[in-house]
């Protein structure tokens, strides 16, 4: 049963939803889902993940030392997970999630909102994940909702306190999803900017990765504050050619979480960038991240190619690719950025 509509208030409910990826934030999500009292099945790729979360309610290699509510399902059965779901929330890399939504298409349950956790922009095509969703499953665009703010997964599972924003064009649909995930520590607030929420999210782990970079070097609060201020000008930019919502940029799905990503030592794309500022190459970076995603290597390259497409100035991302991908060397790399063209704030 898909939908669930109660028929005296006309009110949309979303009572039962599948989470498909057990990473980190997939999995932590799941918990945010089964704390608000939400019916919860989790997806894992590989079945001992799914038994040691059914088994030991704990998800050993993304979350060690969580514990997971008894009320969450886990399988490694798609058709299990999607079976009922009156929402569908996709955790899986952005350069993955195309491939992986083809392959549950047939499953999903009629009229289901789906829902995506991945911050990133599809390499092979430039589209925003919202866009390959509707894509790939054939549905319009407002059945599609995007969750994006300062959201380190770790943190969430300990249940410190944050907020977050639900994009979707749909307002009955992205009420529901607000009321199936809001808990005492994780305050979701909506949001009709689907562009903005998903260029701010894409763009700020590219500049994460130039912060970890600048960490990496050695640089202090001057040159982070400087990257996240210049950083957040650029992702504006990007947005205003996109057709984005100006305002989002300074919410919780921009400022608030090009902050956090910025700033934390648990930011996979920070880390990522100060090994690169390290000296270490990027395989070696690939190595160390354990096969955990960090988006801001290849998102890096399709944004500054959707910039160049838009005519927009994206130095930053322009630098951190030259830097992920073609070699160049961080202290060079820092000098360019501050050698270019004097100009206005
Ligand atoms: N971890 C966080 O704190 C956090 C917070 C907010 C948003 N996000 C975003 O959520 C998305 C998922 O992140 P995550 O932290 O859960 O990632 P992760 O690396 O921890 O987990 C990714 C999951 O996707 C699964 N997967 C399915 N098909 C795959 C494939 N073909 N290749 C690789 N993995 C595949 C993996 O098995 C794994 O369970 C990313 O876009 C990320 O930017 C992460
Ligand atoms: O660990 P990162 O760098 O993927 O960032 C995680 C979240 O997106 C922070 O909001």
């Amino acid at each position: 049963m898909a939908e669930r509509v109660v028929a005296e208030s006309g009110e949309r409910r979303i009572d039962r939803v599948a989470v498909l990826g057990a990473g980190s934030w997939g999995t932590t999500f799941a918990k945010v889902l089964a704390d608000a009292g939400t019916q919860v099945c989790l997806w894992a790729r590989r079945a001992h993940v799914a038994e040691t979360v059914e088994r030991k309610r704990v998800n050993e290699e993304y979350l060690p030392g969580v514990t997971l509510p008894g009320t969450l399902k886990a399988t490694d059965d798609s058709a299990e997970a999607l079976s009922g779901a009156d929402a569908v929330v996709l955790a899986v890399p952005s350069q993955t999630l195309r491939e992986n939504l083809a392959s549950w298409r047939p499953l999903l349950p009629e009229g289901v909102t789906l829902v995506s956790l991945a911050k990133g922009v599809e390499l092979s095509t430039l589209k925003r994940m919202s866009q390959v969703i509707a894509e790939v499953a054939d549905v319009a665009a407002d059945r599609v909702a995007v969750v994006s703010g300062p959201n380190l997964a770790k943190e969430i599972a300990l249940e410190q306190p944050t907020a977050t924003v639900l994009a979707c064009s749909d307002h009955d649909r992205v009420v529901a999803l607000q009321r199936a995930c809001s808990t005492g520590y994780f305050r979701p607030y909506t949001n009709t900017d689907l562009v903005g929420v998903e260029v701010a999210g894409a763009c700020k782990n590219v500049i994460a990765l130039a912060c970890g970079v600048a960490s990496g070097l050695g640089y202090g609060s001057n040159t982070m504050s400087t990257l996240i201020t210049r950083g957040l000008a650029e992702t504006g930019r990007l947005g205003a050619a996109l057709g984005a919502d100006p305002m989002t940029f300074a919410g919780l799905a921009g400022m608030g979480d090009l902050a956090a990503t910025c700033i934390s030592p648990l930011s996979r794309n920070r880390t990522f960038g100060e090994r690169l500022g390290r000296g270490e190459s990027l395989a070696e970076a690939q190595r160390a991240a354990h096969g955990q995603v960090a988006e801001g290597v290849k998102s890096c390259t399709a944004l500054r190619e959707l910039a160049k497409r838009h005519g927009v100035e994206m130095p930053i991302a322009e630098v951190v690719h030259r830097v992920c991908h073609e070699d160049l060397d961080p202290v060079p790399a820092a000098a360019e950025l501050l050698g270019r063209e004097p100009k206005p704030e």
